[in-house]
């Protein structure tokens, strides 16, 4: 000790608050979130990730420069963060007898498993968050719906924000009960919108297209529509743009409207929320 301090008392101990951030299960969407995590700044060596599979593993670390784990408990150790990103019916093996460090905030990106069944899981003393992210999050252009208890601490929202935040968008909602309307609408959305285009090039062949001529027509015609939307102006008035008074358009969705595609689409939506709501009943009875 040197001689000017030898008569001053040990220094406390200050643990430093971690900024590291542990995901569990490195698929497609946490990949996603650790590119949009890097792109947005955060270095590397904050991100660990607990995956099961050696190949993946090798990937993620090759891909990204980000610790890789075989043991979640091992990836978690000292972690401010820990995002749950595994397919809903692989999470309770992969948080079977898991202790994570009172105060840690837990991020579940998962469909259908409510808070209650986390908090069931992981037991009380965390921070959680339940999100529905999608697809998009790949191109940083996703949406996420946010839910948070009424008492979840302002920097466990932040940091759930700032996860998904990098991938996208960001809703916070009122209710959990809400996040099921969400994965109906923009967690599943995406599959909606690649089927009404295989189902668009399917039947402009039919109509005497080349196939190849047809894909590329259904597919450009969405991404320059969906550029057309991302401008704010309403999709109601896009549409009305397009649609000439006895033209063609008309004739075509006249024929939808009569056919009852809202009609379809409310059920389809509602079907997905069902299912949403059935899964979080069927994991809550899971021990
Ligand atoms: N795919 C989608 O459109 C969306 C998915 N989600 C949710 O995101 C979560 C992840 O989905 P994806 O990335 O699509 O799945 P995925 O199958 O691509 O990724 C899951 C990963 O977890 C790994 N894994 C499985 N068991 C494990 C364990 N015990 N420990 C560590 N790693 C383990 C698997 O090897 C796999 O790499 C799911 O809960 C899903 O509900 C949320 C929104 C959209
Ligand atoms: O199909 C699923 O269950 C997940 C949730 C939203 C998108 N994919």
């Amino acid at each position: 000790m040197p001689y000017h301090t030898a008569h001053l008392p040990p220094p406390l101990f200050v643990p430093r608050m971690s900024s590291a951030i542990a995901f569990i299960g490195g698929g497609n969407m946490a990949a996603s979130l650790i590119g949009g995590l890097i792109a947005a700044g955060r270095p590397a060596t904050e991100l660990r990730v607990c995956e099961i599979d050696a190949d993946r593993r090798a990937w993620l670390a090759q891909t990204f420069g980000v610790d890789t784990f075989e043991a979640a408990a091992d990836a978690i150790a000292g972690a401010r963060g820990v995002v749950l990103a595994v397919k809903p019916q692989q999470m309770r093996s992969a948080l079977g007898g898991l202790t994570i460090a009172p105060g840690t905030i837990v991020v579940s990106i998962a469909a259908g498993i409510r808070l209650d069944t986390l908090q069931r899981w992981l037991g009380e003393g965390l921070h959680y968050v339940r999100c529905m992210p999608n697809t998009p999050a790949l191109m940083r252009s996703g949406i996420t719906g946010l839910y948070a208890a009424p008492t979840t601490p302002k920097d466990a929202r932040q940091l759930a924000e700032d996860i998904l935040g990098a991938v996208g968008d960001c809703v916070w909602l009122e209710d959990e009960t809400q996040i099921d309307a969400v994965t109906a609408l923009s967690g599943s959305g995406p599959a909606y919108y690649f089927l009404l285009t295989e189902v668009l090039r399917e039947a402009a062949a039919a109509l005497g297209l080349p196939a190849d001529t047809a894909k590329r027509l259904a597919r450009q015609t969405f991404i320059g529509a969906a550029r057309m939307a991302e401008t704010g102006t309403d999709v109601a008035l896009l549409r009305a743009q397009v649609t000439s008074k006895g033209g063609t358009t008309e004739a075509a969705v006249q024929h939808l409207e009569t056919a009852g595609l809202r009609r379809l689409f409310a059920e389809a939506l509602a079907a997905a929320a069902r299912r949403s709501a059935e899964l979080g009943e069927l994991f809550a009875r899971e021990d």
